[in-house]
């Protein structure tokens, strides 16, 4: 594949790719303004945090892969990919431990002041009455806002401070992070008001999108306690910064941030934030991912995905639609040879039907083959007859989809 670059990646990462020939073109210093005009000629686009909008897709000519070295896929346009048939896919997990360190660094960093310390020290400064006072984490209960990768690892971090932590039941959520979450120690809090009025540190880990926009407004900040510590490494269209603004203003609360809403993207440029600026806030350059460690780790995410998806396999999409779109599926045992597909998919698209899906295995020795094709429209004995009449069909077994059941084959 021939693949940009728009960020910087491990050199180790590019000489893998190259070494299974593919070609990198390394330009981490594209502007999400550039990409548009660079696109053409690239088969896959691998970007941190420069953001891909819907031009650069309409601009692509050859593009089917977009990589997210990360986690958070709001900063692409992930419907203008759909639209063009482009996959989007992330690198889930992988830089959860990092995430999950300097969650606490700035728990911490919050806690003792650890900042204000520096800045005084370093001007000459030394005032052991002023930075002698605080809290301690020992005891004290967090409240955390998204039990995924990076929630369950500041879970277990925190719990190693001997913070109690706490989560608010949710409807969904998968068995095993219950079992992971209990094994951590974690308990849990009916409603959201339950949750803030009884915890000393909030911190959020759950994803950008519509149902977690501003999630912090000034209702959920009033409802937690007073002095409490909010920390936020998700995104920062999760906080109403005007909220957070005014509960920073009134003294409510402190917070540790690595994430704004209008933050630049990589690189350097001269940036004011109130929120960043105030002195209750602790606040880093959106780093939460930046170590070593975890950009080893991400990078080799990202060539598992490219190879997985030269060999045909999507891994990590988040674009596409998981519910089964079929009515029925067709299961065709056949012998592998040149044209049985095709004949079988005349005879699909002369009964006026349309295939959704479609995969087809070979078996070990390259005599045959089982495809399984998800079509939509009504079946009939006609079409399951012709099927079963063409020469190299082994056998035809017809399956009606339950519309509910999810395809999950990416
Ligand atoms: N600061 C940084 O450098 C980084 C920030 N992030 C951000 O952190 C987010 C979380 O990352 P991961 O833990 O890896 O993702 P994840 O997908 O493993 O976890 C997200 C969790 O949030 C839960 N969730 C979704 N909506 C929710 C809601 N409304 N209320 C409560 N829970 C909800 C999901 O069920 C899931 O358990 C990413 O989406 C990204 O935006 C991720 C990596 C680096
Ligand atoms: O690559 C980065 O520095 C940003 C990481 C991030 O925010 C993510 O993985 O969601």
């Amino acid at each position: 594949m021939r693949l940009l670059f728009a960020d910087r990646l491990s050199e180790q990462t590019l000489s893998e790719l190259e070494a299974r020939g593919h070609e990198c073109v390394v330009e981490p210093g594209l502007s999400a303004d550039d990409l548009a005009g660079r696109i053409t000629g690239f088969d896959g686009l691998v970007v941190r945090s420069t953001k891909v909008r819907r031009p650069v897709f309409e601009a692509a000519d050859r593009l089917s892969l977009v990589v997210r070295a990360g986690a958070g896929t709001n900063t692409i346009d992930t419907d203008a990919a759909a639209e063009r048939g482009v996959f989007v896919c992330n690198v889930p997990g992988r830089n959860a431990a990092a995430v999950a360190e300097l969650t606490l660094g700035l728990l911490l960093a919050v806690d003792r002041r650890i900042a204000d310390n520096v800045a005084d020290l370093r001007a000459g400064r030394w005032d052991k009455d002023r930075y002698g006072k605080a809290e301690g984490l020992l005891g004290s209960t967090m409240a955390i806002l998204g039990l995924g990768s990076i929630g369950l690892l500041v879970a277990e971090r925190a719990a190693a401070f001997g913070i109690r932590v706490q989560a608010q039941t949710r409807p969904g959520r998968s068995a095993q992070t219950v079992a992971r979450a209990e094994e951590l120690g974690v308990t849990w809090c009916d409603s959201l008001g339950e949750l803030l009025a009884t915890s000393d540190v909030v911190s959020l880990h759950v994803p950008a999108g519509p149902d977690t926009e501003h999630l912090v407004d000034a209702a959920f900040l009033a409802q937690m306690k007073d002095g409490a510590v909010l920390l936020n490494t998700s995104r920062g269209d999760v906080v109403d910064e005007e909220a957070l603004l005014a509960a920073l203003d009134a003294g409510r609360v402190r917070a540790g941030l690595d994430v704004y809403a209008d933050e630049p993207g990589s690189g350097q440029t001269a940036w004011t934030s109130k929120v960043a600026q105030h002195p209750a806030v602790v606040g880093t350059h959106h780093i939460g991912a930046s170590t070593a460690q975890a950009q080893r780790a991400i990078a080799q995410g990202v060539t598992e995905i490219v190879e997985a998806f030269t060999h045909g396999e999507v891994r990590h999409c988040v674009n596409l639609d998981h519910s089964r779109l079929g009515s029925f599926t067709l299961t065709i045992r056949h012998h592998d040879r040149v044209g049985v597909l095709a004949q079988v998919l005349d005879q699909v698209s002369s009964a006026g039907l349309n295939v959704e899906h479609m995969e087809n295995r070979v078996f070990r020795g390259g005599q045959a083959a089982v495809a399984s094709i998800d079509v939509a429209g009504e079946s009939s004995d006609v079409l399951v007859e012709a099927l079963r009449a063409l020469p190299h069909v082994l056998s035809v077994a017809e399956v009606t989809l339950d519309p509910a059941s999810p395809a999950g084959s990416a």
